[in-house]
């Protein structure tokens, strides 16, 4: 049986959230997830990342069920839509809950400050997040695509300190980005990153391939076992004290956790994917 992963970051609110997450969106935005979380969860991941905006929270609760994993095992996020006309943001986890078929999520997002950006409702929605919390629906409450001005807002009055801001973060966004992991961190709230495989998956050809090509041949050499780009881009982002936040929809890509774990813990660099991921 795959040993689940324990590598986990602590959250302001003492919660341990799992380094790794498979999210559901992008490569799985609007398809059926189950058997890609059930395979990432077979492997020994524990976080799933998911929302209410990528239309298969359903197929994601599938594969939760499909696991055979106690609730207690398991890290599950999900994230407020951008719109929900005529519904409180209770209501949508309501909704979320019961399409995933769990009694509380461990981790609500707001998924995108815009409309309440533009409608100057960020307190407002916080508010809102902080009461579903404080109910008993998540363990913790988040934001994701903050920026620092946003942060600034929700926190001026806030009883609870956003536990973590997902956002995207590789290389090619550090200058913009640092910023924000700065002020997350001097505000105790942990970055979780999305799009880390960025340089490798989307942007071939860019920058930073030839640096990336002499680490991850150093690495290879020292370490004397296969290295692939996309690990080398994973110990960035856990180097900047980030979750990492990625998926696949290729199953067989999936390395073993305990695998990942135990170079992780060898401070090596840890990716989902497979050692001859090119
Ligand atoms: N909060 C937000 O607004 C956002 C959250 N997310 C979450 O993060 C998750 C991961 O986001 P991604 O941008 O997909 O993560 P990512 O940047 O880690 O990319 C993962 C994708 O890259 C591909 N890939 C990896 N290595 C590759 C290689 N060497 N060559 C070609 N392709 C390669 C994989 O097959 C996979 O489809 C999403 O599923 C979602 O759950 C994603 C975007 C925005
Ligand atoms: O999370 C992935 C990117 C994203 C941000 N907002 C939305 C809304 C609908 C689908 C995907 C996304």
């Amino acid at each position: 049986m795959t040993k689940t992963t324990t590598h986990t970051i602590t959250l302001n609110n003492g919660v341990r959230i799992p380094w790794l997450a498979f999210g559901t969106g992008t490569a799985l935005y609007g398809r059926n997830a189950a058997e890609f979380v059930r395979v990432a969860i077979e492997n020994g991941i524990t976080h799933l990342d998911g929302a209410q905006a990528y239309a298969n929270e359903d197929t994601l609760g599938a594969g939760i069920k499909a696991s055979g994993k106690s609730r207690s095992e398991l890290f599950i996020v999900t994230k407020l839509k951008s719109s929900f006309p005529g519904k409180t943001i209770k209501q949508t986890l309501e909704e979320s809950l019961n399409k995933l078929g769990v009694d509380y999520v461990d981790l609500f997002l707001i998924h995108d400050p815009t409309p309440a950006r533009k409608e100057g409702k960020l307190k407002e929605w916080w508010k809102a997040m902080e009461a579903v919390q404080k109910e008993g629906l998540v363990k913790s409450i988040g934001v994701s695509n903050f920026t620092v001005q946003d942060l600034k807002e929700v926190l001026d009055g806030a009883e609870i300190v956003p536990a973590v801001n997902q956002i995207e973060l590789h290389p090619y966004v550090w200058k913009a980005a640092e910023p924000i992991v700065n002020f997350n961190k001097q505000h105790g709230i942990v970055t979780a990153s999305y799009g880390g495989q960025t340089p490798v998956a989307r942007v071939q050809g860019g920058p930073i391939d030839e640096v990336l090509e002499r680490i991850r041949e150093r690495l290879e050499k020292t370490r004397g076992q296969p290295v692939t780009s996309g690990q080398v881009l994973s110990k960035w982002l856990l180097q900047k004290g980030a979750i990492v936040v990625t998926t696949t929809s290729k199953s067989e890509r999936y390395m073993t956790l305990r695998k990942q774990e135990r170079n992780c813990i060898r401070g090596f660099s840890c990716s989902m994917f497979s050692v001859n991921e090119r």
